[in-house]
């Protein structure tokens, strides 16, 4: 297992986040894409390039939808099927509709997920929620990977909403990822969320990309961790969170 840095990336740009002030630059840049004229325009000012991406929003996503319903249009089209028959006449909005769901994570800030849901608790003792379900899209191929999380932290008598632990994990897998990245993202979320003293997170995911097409190994699991803090620094402690993900 790869064992992440103990530090949390520095904050993104609040102001570079915001969905309101790019959003026209966005679409036009989408349009540009579509039309094979260049780069999109409107991406460059929002923090996708920084860090962990944990900030990053593409603005006002719906606008993006014809775009993205005329690319799928056009994907029929090069498949050699014929976008006007009956049965595709829908297909392109459905497909984009079901991309902007697939990718929904982008349009979510953590701050808003938390919705102020940390109580303060004189408790230190390890909280596990574990076997979160987990759906994503693998950014190399464009087809989904999915699975488990279990996420772990030592309170410093600040806890998280339960709920929000499963919220944070939809935030980051709703998005073109690599498991690995999701990981980690989830893993300092939660740190910078409570400020615990560890946090530990395992996720276990199948990739389609391995299955349905390339090495089509059917069976085949990836596991990967980030631990953080004690969890990283204390074996017994890190060794206490698997016998827990790992019991029945
Ligand atoms: N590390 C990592 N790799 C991933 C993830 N999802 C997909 N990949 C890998 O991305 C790699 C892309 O390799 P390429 O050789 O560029 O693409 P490819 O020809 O489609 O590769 P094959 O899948 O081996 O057929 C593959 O090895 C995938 O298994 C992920 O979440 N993490």
């Amino acid at each position: 297992m790869k064992e992440a840095p103990a530090t949390a990336p520095p904050p993104a740009d609040a102001t570079t986040a915001s969905g309101a002030t790019n959003g026209s630059a966005h679409a036009n840049g989408a349009a540009k894409i579509a039309n094979g004229e260049g780069p999109s325009k409107g991406h460059e000012r929002c923090t996708f390039h920084h860090d962990l991406e944990l900030d990053h929003r593409p603005p006002v996503r719906e606008a993006m939808l014809p775009d993205m319903a005329a690319a799928y249009g056009q994907l029929l089209a090069a498949l050699g099927e014929n976008p006007q028959r009956p049965g595709l006449l829908k297909t392109p909005e459905r497909a984009a509709k079901a991309m902007l769901f697939f990718t929904k994570g982008y349009d979510q800030s953590l701050e808003e997920v938390l919705n102020d849901a940390i109580f303060d608790e004189e408790h230190d003792e390890m909280v596990v929620v574990k076997d979160i379900e987990m759906f994503s899209m693998c950014e190399h191929h464009l087809v989904p990977f999915y699975g488990k999380v279990s996420i772990g932290y030592l309170p410093r008598n600040k806890i998280l909403g339960l709920s929000k632990l499963a919220r944070i994990v939809e935030i980051y897998s709703r998005r073109l990822q690599v498991q690995e990245r999701l990981t980690k993202q989830i893993a300092v979320a939660v740190t910078k969320a409570v400020q615990p003293a560890g946090v530990a997170v395992v996720v276990e995911g199948v990739h389609m990309c391995m299955v349905m097409r390339g090495v089509q190994k059917v069976n085949s699991k990836t596991v990967t961790s980030a631990m953080l803090g004690v969890f990283r620094d204390d074996p017994k402690t890190r060794e206490e969170f698997l016998n827990l993900v790992h019991s029945k």
